[in-house]
């Protein structure tokens, strides 16, 4: 007999990273190829034939997981029981634009939607926030669900990290699947502060593959923090594919399990770190029966520390503009 189907909320439904993460779900990438799935999808109400017709294309792929799906405008409809939440819907940067120009419209979306989530969605309901400025958004939906676990609101930082991954790989001709113990530290922004000196390959030290701390400062962090505003300029539009691609890596680690591999999640802080308290900040952590450990007592140089607070300061910042919001 199979499993009872689980429900998966979608925000941004006729976006174009739900382009790519819609099809992939329902494909079993996210939860596994046995277990059947719900798909509850929110967008705007000007958007809701766009989602329509991404629904007919659903159909059309006869995914034998694919037990129902449900299209609304209401967030309380689309969170109604809901045990993955995947925030993705909120407006994009464009050309030219900081991440920090986006923060007070979609701060509204976040407050809305944080207390339709406190209402209706599952006690246990794990929650990722993709929609930027993604840390502060997760922030700002925490604390606008004040019944639920502050430990089920995570913001996603693993595109960060796949590309930190990727870059490393191909820099040290090693494999990707063989590098571990990688972190990207702090906000999905420019501030962020990719971190590989704790990294192995095979058990040796990675740092000491490389050597090269030139091209860690000047090529590797820059190349990593502004990928995103790279693929901007290249394609006109923000990332895609690949965000939904971190976007099942992220969630199927947190359900699954990480095998003893250190992931980056944003993470509501306890503290660790010199980080205040609640700020959604990227830690390193393992996974493992659906929760996440934070990998803790690690070294911090001064350098390290410099590259972390500027991220905790940028938080902080980004939390003052919308505290008039939370009440
Ligand atoms: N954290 C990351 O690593 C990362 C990576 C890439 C993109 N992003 C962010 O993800 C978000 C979505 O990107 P996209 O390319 O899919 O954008 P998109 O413009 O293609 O789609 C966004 C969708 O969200 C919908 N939407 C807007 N407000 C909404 C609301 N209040 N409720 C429900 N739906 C709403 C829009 O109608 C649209 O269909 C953007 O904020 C983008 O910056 C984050
Ligand atoms: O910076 C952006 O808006 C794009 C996105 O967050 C990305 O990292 O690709």
């Amino acid at each position: 007999m199979s499993k009872p189907a689980q429900r998966i909320a979608i925000s941004g439904a006729a976006g174009q990273i739900a382009y790519s993460l819609l099809f992939r779900i329902a494909n079993g990438d996210l939860l596994g190829k046995d277990q059947p799935v719900i798909l509850q999808l929110l967008d705007l109400p000007q958007a809701q034939a766009a989602v329509k017709g991404v629904v007919m294309e659903l159909e059309d792929c006869a995914f034998g997981l694919l037990q129902d799906i449900i299209i609304t405008d209401d967030p309380k409809i689309a969170f109604k029981d809901a045990d993955f939440v995947l925030l993705v819907g909120a407006r994009p940067r464009s050309k030219g634009m900081e991440r920090k120009d986006l923060l007070s419209a979609n701060a509204e979306i976040f407050t809305v939607q944080g207390r339709a989530l406190n209402e209706v969605a599952s006690r246990k309901v794990k929650i990722l926030v993709v929609g930027n400025p993604a840390n502060t958004n997760a922030y700002i939906a925490m604390k606008s669900a004040p019944d639920l676990p502050q430990k089920n609101f995570t913001s996603m930082m693993r595109l960060d990290h796949n590309r930190a991954l990727s870059q490393l790989a191909a820099q040290s001709g090693q494999s990707i699947t063989d590098i571990e113990k990688i972190i990207v530290w702090g906000n999905h922004s420019p501030t962020m502060y990719p971190d590989f000196r704790f990294a192995t390959v095979n058990g040796a030290s990675l740092t000491q593959m490389i050597n090269d701390e030139t091209w860690n400062r000047k090529v590797f962090m820059p190349t990593v923090a502004k990928r995103g505003t790279a693929v901007i300029e290249a394609r006109g539009v923000s990332s895609a594919a690949s965000a939904a691609n971190a976007a099942i890596d992220h969630m199927r680690d947190w359900v699954l399990g990480s095998n003893g591999r250190w992931v980056t999640m944003g993470v509501p802080s306890t503290g660790a770190y010199g980080i205040p308290k609640e700020l959604l900040y990227g830690f390193p952590v393992t996974t493992a029966n659906g929760e996440y450990t934070l990998v803790s007592d690690l070294e911090i140089d001064a350098f390290s520390r410099e590259r972390m607070d500027l991220a905790r300061q940028e938080l902080l910042e980004e939390q003052n503009g919308v505290k008039h919001l939370l009440g």
